[in-house]
């Protein structure tokens, strides 16, 4: 689903974000990204979602190498990807609605066609109730399942989440994780950053940790601590 081939990328400025970083993530499969502060996490998010650009290395979605992709072709190749901030980046003068509608009439989905499955989507993340709500009505946890409705609804096979849980208290954050989860097992590929140790002990999932720009582990996070 995912190669880094010894990727690096410098910024401008001449930053080295990341140095000679190689992983793979097969598809189906969820994974965590962790690391301090300024380890690099979100320059790996924002290479896989075309974001930015290595300056060494390949980095392959489904075998595509992505130096292959035109600037014009990017909107089109991130269809396949569902994007997920700490922020949620709601438009909040905006219904749930129309927020999670978006990407479908972007893609020339009808009304009728975008309102089946925004509705699916909000079910799907336990808001159904919500679809005429605007954001600043919901409670933090709420706000951030409208963004996990935005990214999966047209079903991306793989989701990427920058930080999901950082504003949220432990109960909502592995209520959300949870749902990652409920994704996951019906086939999406999930990759999560998060510098938010404690949430990924209690989980059992491979772990990939970079230190300053490196990946210094590839495992079970009992054998990263
Ligand atoms: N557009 C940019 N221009 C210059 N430097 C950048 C840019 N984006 C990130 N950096 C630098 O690259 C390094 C890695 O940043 P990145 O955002 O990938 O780290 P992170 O592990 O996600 O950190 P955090 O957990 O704080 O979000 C940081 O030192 C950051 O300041």
């Amino acid at each position: 689903m995912i190669k880094f081939e010894q990727v690096s990328k410098a910024y401008p400025g001449g930053f080295q974000a990341l140095n000679n970083v190689s992983f793979n993530v097969e598809p189906g499969e969820m994974a965590f990204l962790t690391g301090h502060s300024g380890a690099g996490k979100s320059t790996v998010l924002k290479l896989i979602s075309m974001m930015e650009r290595p300056t060494a290395g390949r980095v392959l979605i489904n075998g595509h190498d992505l130096k292959k992709i035109s600037r014009k072709q990017v909107a089109y190749a991130r269809r396949d990807i569902g994007m997920i901030f700490q922020d949620h980046r709601l438009l909040m003068d905006r219904t749930v609605f129309d927020n999670v509608a978006l990407p479908l009439l972007i893609e020339g989905y009808s009304m009728g066609e975008a309102r089946k499955r925004v509705q699916a989507a909000l079910e799907k993340v336990g808001l159904g109730d919500k679809i005429r709500h605007y954001p600043r009505m919901l409670s933090g946890g709420e706000q951030q399942r409208v963004g996990i409705a935005r990214a999966v609804v047209n079903k991306p096979p793989l989701l990427l989440a920058d930080e999901p849980t950082g504003n949220l208290d432990p109960k909502l954050s592995a209520e959300i994780i949870k749902l990652f989860e409920d994704f996951n097992r019906v086939g999406v590929s999930v990759v999560i950053a998060t510098h938010d140790l404690g949430l990924i002990a209690r989980l059992r999932y491979r772990t990939l940790t970079l230190k300053d720009g490196r990946m210094i582990n590839d495992g079970l996070v009992e054998e990263n601590l």
